[in-house]
């Protein structure tokens, strides 16, 4: 049976009807899943703006206009595979702890019989779960952090698991891969030089956003890709890793970010590794204008997609 695919545009106009992901089947539709969209409406964990539950059904309009072959990849990743929207993940909005279990137990859920994720937030807390439920599966997993901010503080009034910490006890858990952990596009003003020591010591390398302006594309990406190998890899995107002229709706803006543009290239310069997992964060729409943010969103969503499609393993 080749994979369900998306409506056709061309005979349901792609405004009207339900949203899921690129007008996909949702996952009650099919018998296997090879990739699954799923959102995580969960913002209980923000330092600064919240707004970031609303991201999953932004992606979802947002992701209306995606067409189904992606040219500079040179795949069809929905004719190549069961991609699914799997709905969003219902988690306690009052209660970290119990939200953080649900995001867990559901994901492995999901992945359970093979199906690789493709995760729209939410905040960045939930990558601490995704990446316990892909650890479970594949063991410690190499990290490729695009984002404005470090993400390994340790605690926020005193919290242990806010937006700020994933990245931290993803490695005190020993779920991270310490010889392969990458963060890309930071940038902004720290709390101390501390920060950025005991990130090292964490095992992280940095390419910040000004790297990436004075390397280019293709030297970041040769980079990147020699520091991964043949790991299998997690792909965690926060949308702030943007300019916020490229991405206004989210809730930690820092300016001199990278373009849509550099990050979807960048992406792009990842097919042919072991990737097993991603997820697109902080996506806010409440502070977004003619769903800029929320389109490249939903384009960097497609990519991850289309690069697990490509996965000879899927
Ligand atoms: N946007 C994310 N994930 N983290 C930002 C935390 C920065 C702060 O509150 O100081
Ligand atoms: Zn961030
Ligand atoms: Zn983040």
């Amino acid at each position: 049976m080749p994979p369900i695919g998306p409506l056709d545009s061309s005979r349901i106009p792609r405004f009207a009807g339900f949203a899921t992901f690129a007008r996909l089947p949702r996952i009650d539709e099919v018998d296997h899943a090879d990739v699954a969209v799923v959102g995580v409406p969960f913002d209980s964990g923000v330092s600064y703006r919240p707004g970031a539950r609303f991201g999953p059904s932004a992606v979802r309009e947002a992701s209306r206009l995606l067409r189904p072959y992606h040219p500079a990849l040179d795949v069809s990743p929905f004719a190549e595979r069961q991609v699914v929207d799997a709905g969003d993940i219902a988690v306690n909005p009052f209660h970290i702890g119990e939200a953080i279990e649900k995001v867990q137990q559901d994901a492995e859920a999901l992945m359970a019989g093979g199906t690789r994720l493709v995760t729209v937030g939410g905040d960045h807390t939930i990558a601490l779960p995704l990446l316990r439920a892909t650890a479970k599966k594949h063991g410690p997993v190499a990290l490729l952090h695009f984002d404005a901010h470090l993400d390994t503080w340790d605690t926020y009034f005193g919290e242990p698991y806010t937006h700020g910490t994933p990245f931290r006890r993803a490695v005190e858990e020993g779920i991270l891969d310490t010889a392969a952990l990458s963060h890309v596009g930071t940038r902004g003003p720290l709390y101390g030089k501390r920060d950025l020591e005991e990130d090292r010591r964490l095992g992280f390398g940095i390419v910040t956003s000004g790297d990436v302006l004075r390397r280019g594309v293709d030297e970041t990406v040769d980079a990147l890709r020699g520091r991964i190998g043949d790991r299998p890899l997690y792909v965690s995107v926060d949308i702030d890793v943007l300019d916020p002229a490229h991405a206004p709706g989210t809730g930690t803006p820092e300016a001199g970010g990278l373009t849509s543009r550099e990050l979807l290239e960048i992406l792009r310069g990842l097919r042919d590794l072991h990737l097993v997992g991603a997820d697109v964060v902080e996506l806010a729409p409440a502070y977004d204008h003619a769903e800029i943010t929320a389109v490249a969103a939903s384009h960097v969503a497609y990519d991850l997609v289309s690069l697990l499609a490509l996965e000879k393993s899927a």
